[in-house]
């Protein structure tokens, strides 16, 4: 057992006594934390009992112990840099009084336990020094193999199944077996991994969540814990949270309520957290809140794995989120971040204004997508000439998506131009279930419509909505696949030389239309990204190759920004500046090939140029509480990222 033992260490050394007192000086460099081996198993509560031999050490933890600065804080992982509730990976103090008071131990197992220990499981590439070191003789075959053949070995697998959900799955058992491959694998295969980690796999695996569910992968917040909600953020096993994602399952996707089993989109969007930004694993923390569902088929379905009642609403649902809120900040402090995902409408909107002046949160679907749509549409005005402010923007969908892109676009022309947000509003329109956002219904709107209720006659189809308004920029944010008809696509081809076309709903299921029938319906002429990705399409003898617009190419970064810089509130003007990193990134050889987006292989440069912006708005706005600001951002965030690469043990 490699064992750091934060409380026992300190009074069985004899070093600083015990109790509250002692534990306040383990305030000092982490580096003299000494490091024990033990043959011996765990408690239940997962502390170190007996048999400790001596002088086991990660030789790479004790390295970024002794490197233990301000620059590298986001991704090192050492055993150490969780800080025990004592540290947080800057070194500073984190820790509350409660924490002070509880003893606590991270072990690292050896022999049999390590290998089942994903975090430190090398499985064949332990050396021979290591497999005699650590009680590994006879529990693996003879071979030792590096790194990258296990990854060519498990991508070899991967590809054996057909059904994606299958490779889903091998990649979940993958990460609770061995969290370094997993990433390894993810980051270097991210184009052919992302769909499956991530949409349009995940939305599968959420609806069949209840079936495949082995381990659990986050925290499962129900009604049942109201009252107790900040004990069962304790039982969590890692202490130094910086991220978490939590969801109500109420919006999953395009595929509506899939209460409890929302699980995966945490828990996807969080692999991504660290593939794609760099953030350490053991910081971040996926969260399901049930309260419920009202999916009647998950509510009939035996292997349903939530609450089996239907959705608490009002104050009952409210009560139980301030609870978690509550608890998140007095537990991790207030620069822990909370992102909100695939809540409903009728709550996202009312949890961001609630708690965006008290917490560090954003949502992504609102804010997130905004982002890089508009860093998207930013890039367009290369292949389309102009600039926004030349164009009209329709879109089908007038929710969370749709009002978010479009207030972050009518805000970015308003910077541009100086003309008044409400006139730059003007440009923009939107068609909800019931038609066209017109004046004369303004009464009836939600409150995040109302913006958007401009001067027109009533419209009832998009088609119709098209022929008046004539949009330059089409874009779907309506969760139902198939809206965008060869109607509509042919008469917005009709109105523009280079129409721009975004079909966003995610899964593939409901995309608004496919990547072929963007480019069949407009005669290859559509500036065309969707939410999940296509498969390039050949059309008139030309290849051509669809973008991805999904905020995936946003949060990582916006995350790593915020988190870096200290950062203790999300202002719209980071968006903006997440926005403008992405579109920064798109190259001539990009715009070349009719893309608006850069491809995900370049995703952790992009992501430290994001967070780089960021993090310098977050500064600028004295938003930024980690001082000094370092003077290169780019750096200093690709300094701050997570590697996937073994780490040495002896
Ligand atoms: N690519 C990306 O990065 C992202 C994609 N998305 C995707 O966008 C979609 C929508 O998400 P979100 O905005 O959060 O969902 P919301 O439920 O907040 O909004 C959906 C909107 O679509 C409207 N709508 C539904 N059906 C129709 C229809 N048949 N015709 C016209 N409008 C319709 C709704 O109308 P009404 O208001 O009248 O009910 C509502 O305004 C989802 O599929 C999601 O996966 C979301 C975030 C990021
Ligand atoms: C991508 C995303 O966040 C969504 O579809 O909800
Ligand atoms: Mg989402």
């Amino acid at each position: 057992m490699i064992s750091l033992n934060r409380s026992s260490f300190l009074s069985n050394s004899g070093v600083n006594g015990s109790g509250i007192n002692a534990q306040r000086q383990t305030r000092r460099p982490l580096a003299y934390v000494r490091i024990v081996a033990s043959r011996s198993n765990q408690d239940q509560k997962g502390r170190a009992t007996s048999e400790r031999s001596s002088g086991v050490l990660v030789e790479s933890t004790l390295k970024e112990m002794k490197d233990h600065t301000p620059s590298t804080p986001v991704g090192v992982d050492p055993d150490c840099a969780v800080g025990g509730g004592v540290k947080d990976v800057y070194g500073e103090d984190r820790a509350t009084e409660d924490q002070l008071v509880t003893p606590w131990t991270v072990s690292v197992a050896s022999g049999y336990s390590l290998l089942r220990d994903p975090h430190h499981n090398k499985g064949l590439a332990f050396s021979e020094k290591e497999r005699d070191a650590h009680y590994l003789r006879g529990l693996l075959p003879p071979t030792v193999v590096s790194h990258d053949l296990q990854v060519k070995k498990m991508m070899h697998n991967i590809r054996q199944y057909q059904v994606p959900l299958q490779k889903y799955m091998a990649m979940m058992d993958l990460q609770e077996m061995n969290e370094r491959l997993f990433y390894k694998l993810l980051m270097e295969n991210v184009e052919e991994l992302l769909p499956v980690v991530y949409t349009p796999t995940v939305g599968e695996a959420c609806q069949k969540y209840g079936s495949i569910f082995r381990r659990p992968q986050g925290l499962f917040i129900s009604l049942k814990e109201k009252g107790r909600i900040l004990e069962v953020l304790k039982n969590w096993p890692e202490r130094n949270i910086q991220v978490i994602v939590v969801t109500d399952g109420e919006r999953i996707l395009g595929l509506g309520d899939l209460g409890c089993q929302g699980m995966g989109i945490p828990v996807g969007k969080l692999s991504l957290y660290t593939a794609l930004g760099g953030v350490r694993p053991s910081a971040c923390l996926p969260v399901t809140i049930d309260v419920g569902t009202n999916n009647e088929k998950l509510l009939n379905d035996e292997f349903y794995i939530g609450l089996r009642q239907r959705r608490a609403t009002g104050q009952e649902y409210a009560e139980l989120l301030h609870e978690f809120m509550t608890a998140v900040k007095q537990n991790y402090g207030e620069k822990v971040l909370i992102q909100f995902e695939d809540f409903a409408n009728h709550n996202a909107f009312d949890l961001l204004e609630k708690y965006g002046t008290t917490h560090l949160v954003f949502n992504d679907d609102i804010q997130g997508t905004a982002s890089v749509v508009l860093a998207g549409l930013v890039a367009a005005q290369k292949l389309v000439g102009g600039t926004l402010a030349d164009h009209r923007f329709l879109f089908l969908g007038a929710g969370e998506a749709g009002t978010g892109i479009a207030e972050l676009i009518a805000l970015e022309m308003s910077k541009q131009t100086g003309v008044p947000l409400e006139e730059t509003r003007k440009n923009i329109w939107l068609v909800d279930s019931k038609g066209l956002i017109v004046s004369s219904r303004k009464e009836s709107l939600q409150h995040f419509k109302k913006p958007w209720a401009h001067e027109h006659e009533p419209v009832k189809e998009l088609v119709d909505a098209i022929k008046s308004i004539k949009p330059t920029v089409l874009i779907g944010t309506s969760g139902v696949g198939k809206t965008f008809t060869k109607e509509v696509v042919e008469t917005v081809a009709a109105l523009n030389k280079k129409p721009i076309i975004l079909a966003l709903s995610n899964p593939t299921s409901q995309s608004e239309c496919t990547a072929e029938e963007a480019y069949t319906w407009s005669q290859g002429r559509a500036i065309f990204a969707s939410g999940s990705p296509f498969a390039p399409v050949e059309y008139g003898g030309k290849v051509y190759v669809p973008g991805q617009a999904n905020n995936a190419y946003i949060f990582p970064g916006l995350g790593l920004g915020l988190i870096m810089s200290g950062a203790i509130r999300v202002h719209d003007d980071m968006l903006l500046a997440a926005s403008e990193a992405l579109a920064a990134q798109v190259t001539q050889e990009i715009y070349d090939k009719g893309l608006i987006f850069p491809p995900f292989a370049n995703i952790r440069k992009i992501s430290a140029h994001i967070a780089a912006n960021v993090a310098a708005k977050a500064y600028e706005l004295g938003l930024a509480t980690r001082l000094p600001q370092p003077d290169d951002l780019v750096k200093y965030a690709e300094s701050c990222m997570y590697s996937p690469a073994y780490r040495h043990y002896r």
